[in-house]
């Protein structure tokens, strides 16, 4: 795949705040592309990952999608935030460098399914394995491709907990990867349907269990991990484009 093939974009918005991991609070415009190799039983972004919804993916070149990144934030220099669907599947090193030119910092999220060398020319990569309340397995030679692919970026791990079961997962993978700095994520038990940005969240819900969560690391004296909320969720609900 060439760099002149189109990027299928579902969705670019911003500038708002990241909401999550690493880089939360920081003004970022969202790029999200269209297409996923997984269904993860509880995603949040289904209009990205679902083929019905494909035909709202708009082709657009590495330019275009750049233009409309400056006309977002005036024209001003800012954290580009690359998610979706898995960005990983697409032919992203074009506009990475072009923004990089204007001087825009890029982050990606992907589930590590798919490695790209572009991955090196990365601000940041945020891996999110999934748990197995996803329904996924994860292809740890996969998984680890994109470790290695990224080394030169800043790289963290970002997993969503549901139960028990994720957390002990987490545990496991957390020794896998000790070098990697670990941001646990309380899941969003009620996210919306892909054709309804207005669904109301469980916030009552997922403030539990993020007391639970940070019950659990606490009281294991797991002090390594960072245990934080989906800002954005908290603030704006299921809401999209936020
Ligand atoms: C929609 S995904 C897109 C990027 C990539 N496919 C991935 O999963 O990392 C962006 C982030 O949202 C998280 N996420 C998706 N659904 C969620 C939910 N219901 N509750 C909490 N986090 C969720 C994912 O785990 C991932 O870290
Ligand atoms: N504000 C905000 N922060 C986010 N962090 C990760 C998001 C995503 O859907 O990938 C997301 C999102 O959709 N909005
Ligand atoms: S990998 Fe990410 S975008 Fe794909 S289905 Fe899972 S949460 Fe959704
Ligand atoms: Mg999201």
């Amino acid at each position: 795949m060439s760099d002149e093939t189109p990027l299928r974009v579902s969705e670019i918005f911003g500038p708002t705040i990241q909401g999550e991991g690493a880089l939360i609070g920081v003004p970022t415009v969202f790029v999200r592309l269209g297409g996923c190799d997984y269904r993860c039983s509880w995603c949040d972004s289904l209009h990205a990952v679902e083929s019905a919804y494909r035909e709202s993916w708009i082709p657009m070149s590495a330019e275009a999608v750049m233009d409309e990144v400056a006309r977002l934030s005036g024209g001003r220099p800012l954290l580009v935030s690359l998610s979706g669907g898995n960005p990983a599947i697409q032919p992203l090193a074009g506009l990475i460098g072009l923004g990089h030119d204007k001087g825009y910092c890029f982050a990606l999220e992907t589930q590590g399914s798919v490695a790209r060398d572009w991955f090196r020319d990365l601000d940041m990569l945020v891996l999110s394995p999934k748990p197995p309340s996803s329904g996924m397995e994860v292809d740890w030679t996969a998984f680890q491709a994109c470790v290695d692919a990224g080394q030169g970026a800043d790289m963290v791990m970002k997993i969503v907990i549901f139960d028990e079961t994720d957390y002990q997962w987490a545990q496991g993978v957390a020794a896998r990867y000790p070098h990697l700095p670990l941001f646990l994520q309380p899941g969003n038990h009620t996210p919306p349907p892909p054709d309804d940005d207005h669904a109301l969240v469980d916030q009552a819900g997922v403030d539990e269990r993020m007391r639970w969560l940070v019950d659990k690391v606490t009281q294991d004296g797991w002090f390594q991990a960072r245990v934080l909320p989906q800002l954005h969720v908290m603030l704006w609900g299921n809401k999209r484009g936020v």
